[in-house]
């Protein structure tokens, strides 16, 4: 880390310098659930290691496995030689992260894939913050195109599960890209910057708070985006938060990619200067795959 940290200026601080409203409405009711500003406890950081610049890689096994595949997914998890300085986690479905959380290694985190905007009570199907803290999580992923294009989750709602997961100890990966139309209509800026936007509106603080920047055309489709074109969404963002929040965030806050990583693109993907880590999907849910793609923070140290 020293020897990175001498010559990478994203390790040091010091760095050069992206909906569907489903129902406004439901939204909107629920803003009144949360409590005012004022009375929020104060950010509990959860984990050390958030915002220290540490190379971030999450695992987001979206609706997929059974009790035998993810036992032995654990398994090949428990036992695979990770690199010590990355910050791992992964995000099982919900029926499975008891399982998970309680068999898996203290090494690598364990993340829900989606939580409620509020405290828990009369909400049939949804998952509380606080049950998720009864169970072992650390983290929640929250704003993923799936839930905003498919499930209708609005920019808005999105912000505000994320300040209440924040004001209640989570850390929050905060999902964000540009659909193939909005890329090819020249908005991928507009669409990235406006659910920032969202985010910063609401949340408590940025400590805790991991950015997953996913181009929805490259979700599962086996079409990764160009170490080039990755890059250059990420500095958008950071400039974004510089001009937007803070230098300090900007510097300091994991701006991870996601959208068909694998064991071979993984590489060359984290050579560039501001790709803190990844959001994998597909490939994490090969153990020694995923394995590998935590190791690429080695390919970044050999490029500082
Ligand atoms: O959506 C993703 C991670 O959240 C990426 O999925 P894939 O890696 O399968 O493209």
């Amino acid at each position: 880390m020293e020897m990175v940290a001498a010559s990478c200026p994203q390790f040091t601080g010091l760095r050069p310098t992206l909906h569907n409203a489903r129902s406004q409405p439901f939204a909107q009711h629920f803003n009144s659930q949360l409590r005012p500003s004022s009375s929020r406890k104060p950010c509990r950081p959860v984990v050390a290691m958030a915002g220290s610049g540490k190379f971030f890689v999450g695992g987001n096994w979206k609706c997929n496995g059974t009790k035998d595949s993810i036992t032995k997914l654990v398994a090949d998890l428990n036992s695979a030689k990770l690199e010590s300085d990355v910050d791992v986690v992964v995000s099982p479905p919900f029926v499975y992260l008891d399982l998970v959380s309680s068999s898996l290694t203290d090494r690598i985190e364990v993340s829900a894939q989606n939580s409620w905007i509020g405290k828990g009570g009369a909400f049939t199907g949804e998952i509380s913050v606080e049950q998720l803290k009864d169970i072992g999580c650390k983290w929640v992923i929250l704003g993923h195109s799936e839930r905003r294009h498919i499930i209708g989750e609005n920019d808005q709602f999105i912000g505000k599960k994320a300040a209440y997961a924040l004001n209640e100890g989570l850390g929050v990966i905060a999902c964000i890209g540009e659909l193939l139309e909005e890329r090819e209509a020249g908005k991928t800026f507009d669409v990235c910057f406006q659910q920032l936007k969202a985010f910063a509106d609401v949340v408590p603080s940025w400590d805790n708070m991991v950015i997953a920047y996913e181009p929805v055309w490259a979700i599962g489709t086996g079409k990764v985006a160009t170490p080039q074109q990755a890059q250059e969404v990420h500095v958008a963002v950071r400039d974004w938060l510089k001009k937007n929040v803070s230098e300090e965030v900007a510097s300091k806050t994991r701006i991870i990619y996601g959208g068909s990583v694998n064991g071979s693109n993984c590489g060359e993907l984290a050579k560039q200067e501001d790709i803190d880590g990844f959001l994998v999907g597909g490939a994490s849910l090969k153990g020694p795959e995923f394995a590998t793609i935590v190791n690429s923070v080695t390919a970044k140290k050999v490029a500082a």
